[in-house]
């Protein structure tokens, strides 16, 4: 079967995949992967029907040769498939074919998917996140400035009551969003229903104390059903968030929790994504992976710090952030490879965690922006004062973005903030 088709000009309704090659010759691969990943396979098969190859059969309609390792050529080729392949509201069925077999295939050397484009009838089968920043920030009652979060840490250990007081310390030192690390979730020693209940508790003396709209983003990443009964905890208890590890919970769980309506906000938290994302070799790129998350409905997502101890320097964190936030996003052929419209699907916040402390944050705001959640868990929890003094100093390097002023300069009016920056140099 023959697939390679250089002038073809991929349809506004056609799915585009875009990815980088290795291999010993590059057309005969880029033809096998356009196979495998929809109609075809290894030999041609007598059940194979005109129709259903006029139909179905995927476009490779870009290859470019753009150097060699020694051994293998590289490339990079972009495949248009037509929507009729799919079961366009099935994302896992989706991805079986367009990110599936294809990196196990013996004659691919590399292999490492770098963007989709998704069209609007794609799009519209998608719920989108249901809050987004603007419903975010209405809820929080926070207009402008970043949001402040924390993890509670140690990531686990802490029994409920200290888990809970942690919480609160963090909450009336200034964090506005509290959250559970991403491997808490219903140990011994701090059972997810008694730390819901406690936390919010502490969560509404907080709000009353400080007269700040404050939440707590329960970890309920758990198998489905238990995930389930878990949000009904959380609803109960009148969280307005749920956290959830999306990558190891998979897109099944994902898009059907986002159907379930509840009407949570979702965090959305990577863990494991490092392990398709990070090779240059073989994997899919966190750009992708937030694109699918932006379609599935989860209203916060880890992009990176660039600053902080997580691997990902400033343009692609850059170009993650184009793509979860705005609704038209330019091609950059660096790590956005193509156009893409959102056709006015929700935005989802960004959110920059791991290794931030005081001194990092104008950083972070000069790169992403105001509408990032700027999380700190050491850089609160290891304040030599503890955390309400982390949290303060924290809130006050916040304060003295959106004032203009140097950290220096604020520290003098904040001893917290200042005792930060000699900790943390
Ligand atoms: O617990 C933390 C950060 O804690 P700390 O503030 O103590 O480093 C998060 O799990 C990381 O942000 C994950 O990384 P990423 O956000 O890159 O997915
Ligand atoms: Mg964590």
């Amino acid at each position: 079967m023959d697939y390679i088709n250089l002038n073809y000009t991929p349809k506004e309704s056609d799915l585009l995949s875009c990815m980088i090659i290795k291999g010993d010759d590059l057309k005969k691969l880029a033809n096998e992967i356009a196979g495998e990943s929809s109609i075809g396979t290894w030999t041609k098969v007598q059940t194979m029907k005109s129709d259903i190859y006029e139909k179905l059969k995927p476009n490779v309609y870009e290859i470019k040769e753009i150097g060699n390792d020694g051994k293998y050529k590289i490339g990079l080729i972009k495949i248009a498939y037509p929507l009729y392949d799919f079961e366009i509201n099935n994302m896992p069925g989706v991805l079986a074919g367009i990110a599936g077999n294809i990196f196990g295939m013996k004659i691919a050397k590399g292999l490492r998917i770098l963007d989709f484009r998704f069209p609007k009838e794609f799009i519209d089968e998608y719920e989108g996140p249901e809050y987004g920043i603007e419903g975010v920030r209405n809820t929080l009652k926070i207009k402008e400035r970043p949001l402040l979060g924390t993890i509670v840490k140690p990531k686990v250990g802490l029994k409920t009551e200290e888990h809970a007081k942690v919480a609160y310390e963090a909450w009336v030192g200034g964090v506005d969003l509290v959250k559970d690390d991403e491997n808490l979730t219903s140990q011994d020693f701090n059972k997810f229903e008694d730390r819901v209940y406690k936390t919010l508790e502490m969560r509404d003396k907080a709000e009353e104390e400080t007269g700040e709209r404050k939440a707590y983003m329960p970890n309920i990443t758990a198998p489905y059903n238990e995930m389930i009964r878990r949000a009904e905890i959380a609803e109960d208890a009148e969280s307005e968030y749920v956290m959830i590890d999306v990558v190891v919970s998979g897109f099944s769980a994902v898009q059907s929790f986002r159907e379930e309506n509840f009407g949570f906000i979702i965090h959305a938290h990577r863990a494991m994504h490092a392990a398709m994302t990070r090779s240059k070799d073989f994997g899919i790129t966190m750009l992708t992976l937030a694109k699918i998350y932006r379609l599935l409905g989860v209203d916060q997502l880890h992009i990176g710090t660039v600053v902080g101890k997580m691997e990902g320097e400033e343009r692609e964190v850059k170009a993650i952030r184009d793509e979860i936030v705005y609704d038209k996003v330019e091609a950059d052929n660096e790590h956005k490879f193509f156009e893409q419209e959102w056709f006015g699907l929700n935005s989802v916040f960004p959110v920059s965690s791991g290794g931030v402390h005081p001194r990092l944050v104008p950083k972070i705001v000069e790169i992403l922006g105001r509408d990032v959640i700027i999380q700190a868990g050491g850089g609160i929890h290891g304040h030599p004062d503890g955390t309400r003094a982390g949290a303060k100093a924290m809130r006050a390097a916040i304060e003295a973005v959106m004032e203009g002023k140097p950290l220096e300069e604020k520290a003098e009016e904040v001893i917290e903030l200042k005792k930060a920056l000699e900790y943390w140099k």
